[in-house]
C-alpha cells in the first residue's frame, strides 16, 4: 500500500461523480427506461445481468419468498432478527412526532409529521448481495410508518432464479412484500418514472455502485434520494498506540466491496504506516475477493503522514469519509474535533463491520465527500413536515400592520390587500396602518 506524505496527497475538495463515460451511461440508461419503460428495462437486464426475464417475472412471488427459506440457515436468521431489533431500537430513537404551540393569543403554530406514502429501496446486489442493506433501508421507512415499500436488487448474484435467497429471507423478515428483481441504474430509473410493471415511488434510498449513484442524481427531482452513498470508504486515523493488524484488516474489510472503494490510513506515526503497509499485503493474500480488494488499495487506498495527530485530523475533515475509524489512545477526547464523517468508530474495538451489520445505526451513508453536507439514512428520510398556522383574530389585528408594511416593501399590494380587507372588516386598518 502506497506511503505519502501528506503534502504529496491531493486533498480536494470538489466531488468527484465518476468518469464522463459513466455519466453518460447512466443518463443514456435512464432516459431509455423513462422512454420506454419495462422494454428497457428487460432490455438493459439481459445486458448487464445477463439474466433472460419476461416482464411478468419482475416481480418475486410469495413461493419463490417461502422458498428461499429453505435455502438459508437457521443461525443466519437468528443474526438478522437480532441485527434487526438493534437497527430498530436506534432508530426508534429518531422518531419524531408532530407538535403544536398554543400562543398566549389564541394562535397555534405546529408542524405536522406524515410518512412519505410509497419509497423505492436499492439493495446492492451485483458483486455481493447484501441483505443487510435490506434491513438498512426498511426499518427505518417502517419506524417512520411508510404504508408502501417497494425493494429492487439485481438478479445477477446467484441463489434461487438469479436471485440471492439470503436477500429475500432478509426481506421476508422485516416485511416486505413487493419485490422486483432488477438492478443498477434500470433499477432506479423505474422506480422514479414507473414502468408498465413497476408503479413510481416518491423517494429512492440506498447504497449502489457508481451507476446508481449516478442514476440516483440524474432522476433527484422527480423523485427524492436520500444521499449518494456510493463505492465504500474508510479513513483510519491512528497514532502509534494503534494495533498494525486490526488497522490492515478494517482498511481491508471495505476495499473488498469495489474497485472503486477506498481505504486510507491517516497517521502521524512512520513506523505505524510501514507495518500497516506490510500488513496489508500479507493479508490481501488470505482474501477470497482479493482481485476487488486489490484493485480498491491500488486505485484508492493510501497511507497519509502527518506531522501530528492535530494535522492528521484536519485531513480527515478534508477527506470527509464516510466511516471513520479514530484508533487513537484517548478516542472520546477527540471525536469533538471531527466535524466530517458519516459514521464514527471509536476505539479498537469498534470495527467497522460492528457497524455494517449490527450495533444499530444505519450502513447506508454518503459517500465521496459529500458527509460534508449529508447525513446517513433515518427516520427522517422516511417523513415530510407541513407547516400549520392557525392566526385568531386577536393575532391578526396585532400583527397585521407590520405583515403589510413587509408586502408593500416588496412591492406586493395584493399580499397587503389580503390583510387590510380584514383589517377593515374589523375597523383596524386605519389605525394599524397609522392613516
Ligand atoms: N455507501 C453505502 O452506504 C454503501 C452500503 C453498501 C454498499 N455500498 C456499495 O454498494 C456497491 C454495490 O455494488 P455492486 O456492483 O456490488 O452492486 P449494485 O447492485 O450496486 O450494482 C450492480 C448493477 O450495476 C449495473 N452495472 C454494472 N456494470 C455496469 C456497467 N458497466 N454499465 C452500466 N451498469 C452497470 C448492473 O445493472 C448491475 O445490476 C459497492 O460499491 C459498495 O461499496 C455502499
Ligand atoms: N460497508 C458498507 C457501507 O459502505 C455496508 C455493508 C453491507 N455489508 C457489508 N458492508
Ligand atoms: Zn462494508
Amino acid at each position: 500500500m502506497k506511503i505519502v506524505p501528506v503534502q504529496d496527497f491531493d486533498l480536494r475538495r470538489e466531488v468527484d461523480y465518476g468518469t464522463p463515460e459513466q455519466n453518460a451511461r447512466a443518463k443514456q440508461i435512464v432516459s431509455d427506461v423513462k422512454t420506454e419503460g419495462d422494454t428497457a428495462l428487460l432490455r438493459y437486464t439481459r445486458e448487464l445481468d445477463r439474466t433472460e426475464l419476461t416482464a411478468d417475472m419482475l416481480r418475486v412471488t410469495k413461493s419463490e419468498l417461502d422458498a428461499a427459506y429453505g435455502q438459508v440457515e437457521e443461525s443466519f436468521i437468528a443474526a438478522i432478527s437480532s441485527a434487526a431489533e438493534n437497527i430498530r431500537s436506534f432508530h426508534m430513537r429518531e422518531k419524531r412526532n408532530s407538535w403544536m404551540d398554543l400562543q398566549p393569543d389564541g394562535s397555534i403554530l405546529g408542524q405536522i409529521i406524515r410518512p412519505l406514502k410509497r419509497v423505492g429501496v436499492y439493495v446492492p446486489g451485483g458483486k455481493a448481495a447484501y441483505p443487510s442493506s435490506v434491513l438498512m433501508n426498511v426499518i427505518p421507512a417502517q419506524v417512520a410508518g411508510v404504508p408502501e415499500i417497494v425493494m429492487v436488487t439485481p438478479p445477477a448474484t446467484g441463489g434461487m432464479d438469479g436471485i440471492n435467497p439470503y436477500i429475500l429471507v432478509a426481506a421476508a423478515e422485516a416485511g416486505v412484500h413487493e419485490i422486483y428483481r432488477v438492478g443498477g441504474a434500470q433499477a432506479i430509473a423505474a422506480l422514479a418514472y414507473g414502468t408498465e410493471t413497476i408503479a413510481p415511488v416518491d423517494k429512492i434510498c440506498g447504497p449502489g455502485n457508481i451507476y446508481v449513484a449516478l442514476a440516483k442524481r440524474e432522476v433527484y427531482g422527480a423523485v427524492d434520494i436520500d444521499s449518494i452513498a456510493g463505492p465504500s470508504e474508510i479513513v483510519v486515523l491512528a497514532d502509534a498506540s494503534a494495533d498494525p493488524e486490526y488497522v490492515a484488516a478494517d482498511l481491508l474489510s471495505q476495499a473488498e466491496h469495489d474497485e472503486m472503494a477506498s481505504a486510507i490510513l491517516v497517521t502521524p506515526s512512520h513506523d505505524l504506516a510501514e507495518r500497516v503497509s506490510a500488513e496489508v499485503e500479507r493479508q490481501l493474500e488470505l482474501l477470497p475477493r482479493r482481485d476487488i480488494a486489490s484493485a480498491s488499495i491500488q486505485n484508492y487506498g493510501a497511507i497519509i503522514v502527518t506531522e501530528s495527530l492535530k494535522e492528521g485530523i484536519s485531513v480527515v475533515n478534508r477527506l470527509a469519509p464516510e466511516h471513520l475509524e479514530l484508533m487513537v489512545a484517548d478516542p472520546m477526547a477527540h471525536v469533538g474535533l471531527i466535524e466530517n464523517a458519516g459514521a464514527i468508530f471509536l476505539g479498537a474495538y469498534s470495527s467497522e463491520p460492528v457497524g455494517d451489520y449490527f450495533a444499530g445505526p444505519n450502513h447506508i451513508i454518503p459517500t465521496n465527500g459529500t458527509a460534508r453536507f449529508s447525513s446517513p439514512v433515518d427516520v427522517d428520510d422516511f417523513i415530510k413536515k407541513s407547516s400549520m398556522i392557525y392566526y385568531s383574530k386577536e393575532a391578526l389585528l396585532k400583527n397585521g400592520a407590520a405583515i403589510m408594511e413587509l408586502a408593500r416593501g416588496e412591492g406586493l399590494e395584493a399580499h397587503a390587500r389580503a390583510i387590510e380587507v380584514r383589517l377593515k372588516r374589523e375597523g383596524k386598518a386605519g389605525e394599524e396602518n397609522g392613516n
